[in-house]
């Protein structure tokens, strides 16, 4: 028979959504009635009730169509790495009735492999959910944004689309340096931030004191600081009450001609490339033809959809949405983040401000088999459709063939492409030494091709120009921000001081946490700065960092030869002080990573004629003597010198087999 329920049951019986819109409760005589708001649920809950529906997702994809600019919010979330962001999309998407609560599938916006397998976002993943607020249902744009340095490029581009942002901070761990740094691009593009402080279910969490800190630093008054447990639900429903009052919605015109802003784009096989767009004039339909601001080209709309977070089809897009549109385009050169779309012949200004930040870093990506360079180029085509802040030029090396040279934010973002080639194209590219880029002043500027300019810039050290012809050499610096507990200040310090750093400023944010200003030599941070930092620190301290232009300073090449034959690929441009410890701490390491050949290796580490370090590999050795059974000492000695001189011939001749992986290897330490 029927059961009295209260309130509070029916709404969670109504699960994920929870919009009181759409519940559908039948009666004693069979009709269905829907209730339209909580007040509504409440005067209807003494009412018996056999079955709760869900709205169907055809209702509300008519209800994205109607929707007004008004009632719709736009926002990312940003926060450290591990602060928890993921998690809360997925609590937000079951709330709202996006994806099934307790799917079993954790994480949902972190649909890579590469994502799932090291635990952490490299894309920013967008979700379109409704959610319903004092009666009226919004529609809600979430972008899910990555925590670490080397993917700051997404949160801007994703920030090009939004009016807002959810800021979350970790309870326990508090603010992080790259809380700060994702703070203040917010603030750069006067975006609206709702602050929310994550984890308060853990026991040592400490939420005052994390209150206090956000209050020194950005000014955000503790009483606006929401709290809440991502991982059980808490308080989850309360950050989407105040994005939809503390966000403003679009500033957008839907009476003019459309204009959009591609904000991300993916390589599809039956589709092409896949465009997602922000709109900020008029409308798009299905089968229009749009013009691309940057290309002029013409492309007819195929396909409009919406991620919720898979694909709906839909048949229009209008101002202040986000949407998927297949078109046609082909390739990177075609599909570009950050151009704007408009009506065929409908010429307008550039949509939105986002430029694709400029890479730090370089590095050399070769097929490892020449017969695989044009599938490797066009695998390499498809992931930069993906990720817009990897530049590509065309490169050659005597070694390694053909291949192309490629400029990454960081060395995580460079391990995470050349990853994601493997496991999405099954490309098996071979990687040289990451390397920044170094300008240099030459004596004589006719030297170099550009013309009206007297400096070179140069990223692969094997173009690195004689040292006499080189009057002045500069590097690049960047500006960290480290935030550190106290406790750990003197081997930060000691850490910053070994890597040529300059201290700018140190604050303390309280009792027990330091936050420290370094410029430091790029180069000295790409490899295994974030690495040395956690372990000294025991996880605590955090890192990130911003461009400081360039600065005078004094550099050598290091060449590395093998057997008397220089390896381009594993030359490097190094500080003149650290040359030595390099140079030792090379040959030691590819002496373990070279395997032992048929000839004996000697591996140099030379500054110009000078030999900094040395070290050699034992030559397989054959008993040459074993078939002899007692006989003559000299004729021994005849067969071991026979094999002596062999050996020497074979070493001069010999190709050094070199593991591919040694490249990367090599350089960790
Ligand atoms: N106890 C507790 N753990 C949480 C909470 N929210 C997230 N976590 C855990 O924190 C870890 C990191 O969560 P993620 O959601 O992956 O963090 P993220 O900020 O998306 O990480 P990146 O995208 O890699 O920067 C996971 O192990 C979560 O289970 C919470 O409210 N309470």
């Amino acid at each position: 028979m029927f059961r009295k329920i209260s309130t509070r049951w029916l709404v969670q019986r109504a699960g994920p959504n929870s919009n009181s819109a759409w519940l559908v409760t039948r009666s004693r005589d069979g009709t269905a009635r829907s209730l339209s708001t909580t007040n509504q649920v409440k005067a209807e809950s003494e009412e018996p009730l056999t079955k709760v529906e869900e709205p169907s997702q055809a209702e509300l994809l008519r209800e994205f169509a109607r929707m007004p600019v008004q009632r719709i919010r736009n926002f990312s979330i940003i926060a450290h790495v591990d602060h928890g962001k993921s998690t809360l999309a997925d609590r937000l998407l079951e709330l709202t009735g996006a994806i099934a609560r307790n799917g079993g599938q954790s994480q949902v916006l972190d649909s890579l492999q590469v994502e799932r397998e090291r635990g952490i976002t490299v894309k920013a993943q967008t979700a379109s959910i409704f959610h319903r607020h004092k009666g009226q249902l919004y529609l809600l744009n979430l972008i899910d944004t990555p925590g670490h340095v080397d993917f700051s490029n997404e949160v801007s581009r994703s920030l090009a689309a939004c009016d807002g942002v959810v800021l979350l901070v970790d309870a326990c761990h508090g603010v992080q340096a790259q809380t700060v740094a994702n703070y203040h691009l917010a603030k750069q593009r006067q975006l609206a931030v709702v602050p929310v402080l994550n984890k308060i279910d853990i026991k040592h969490a400490n939420p005052d004191q994390v209150c206090q800190d956000i209050k020194l630093l950005f000014g955000i008054d503790p009483a606006q600081v929401l709290r809440v447990s991502a991982k059980l639900g808490t308080g989850v429903s309360e950050v989407l009450e105040r994005v939809i009052e503390s966000v403003p919605p679009p500033q957008v015109e839907r009476d003019s001609d459309f204009r959009a802003l591609i904000f991300d784009s993916w390589f599809d096989k039956y589709r092409g490339a896949l465009n997602l767009i922000y709109v900020l004039n008029g409308k798009l339909e299905q089968n229009q033809d749009i013009q691309s601001l940057t290309t002029k080209k013409v492309y007819p709309v195929k396909s409009i959809s919406v991620l919720r977070p898979a694909e709906c089809p839909v048949p229009e897009l209008s101002a202040g949405q986000v949407g998927l549109i297949a078109c046609n385009m082909r390739n990177s050169k075609e599909s570009i983040v950050g151009d704007t779309l408009h009506l065929k012949n409908h010429a307008t200004s550039a949509a939105g401000s986002y430029r694709p930040q400029q890479p730090l870093v370089f590095a050399g990506v070769f097929p490892a088999d020449q017969s695989k360079h044009v599938a490797l180029r066009s695998a390499i085509d498809k992931m930069i459709l993906n990720d817009s802040a990897v530049t590509v030029k065309v490169d050659s090396s005597p070694a390694l063939g053909q291949g192309w040279r490629l400029g990454f934010l960081g060395l995580l973002h460079m391990e995470v492409f050349c990853q994601r080639l493997e496991q999405e194209h099954g490309a098996e590219p071979i990687i040289t030494a990451p390397s920044v880029t170094y300008r240099l002043v030459l004596s004589n500027p006719k030297m170099i091709r550009q013309q009206g300019r007297d400096t070179m810039d140069i990223s692969n050290a094997a173009l690195f120009p004689e040292p006499h012809s080189i009057k002045e050499y500069f590097e690049p610096l960047v500006l960290g921000t480290i935030i550190t507990p106290t406790d750990y200040v003197g081997q930060v310090i000691g850490l910053c001081v070994e890597r040529r750093g300059l201290q700018q400023s140190s604050v303390n944010i309280d009792e027990t946490r330091v936050l420290m200003k370094y410029v430091l030599p790029l180069s000295e941070i790409i490899l295994d700065f974030h690495d040395r930092l956690k372990s000294l620190s025991s996880g605590y301290a955090s890192f990130s960092y911003e461009d400081h232009g360039y600065h005078p300073s004094n550099l050598v090449r290091l060449d590395i030869h093998l057997n008397g034959k220089p390896v381009e690929e594993l030359c490097r441009i190094v500080h003149v002080s650290k040359a030595t410890a390099v140079a030792r701490q090379m040959v030691l390491k590819l002496r373990e990573l070279i395997p032992k050949q048929m000839v004996q290796i000697a591996i140099q580490a030379c500054v110009g004629s000078k030999v900094l370090a040395r070290e050699t590999i034992k030559a397989y050795r054959k008993d040459v003597t074993a078939k002899l059974y007692g006989g003559d000492v000299t004729r021994r000695m005849k067969l071991l010198k026979q094999q002596a001189e062999g050996k020497k011939k074979m070493r001069m001749f010999a190709n050094i087999r070199v593991p591919h992986e040694t490249f990367i290897n090599v350089l960790k330490r």
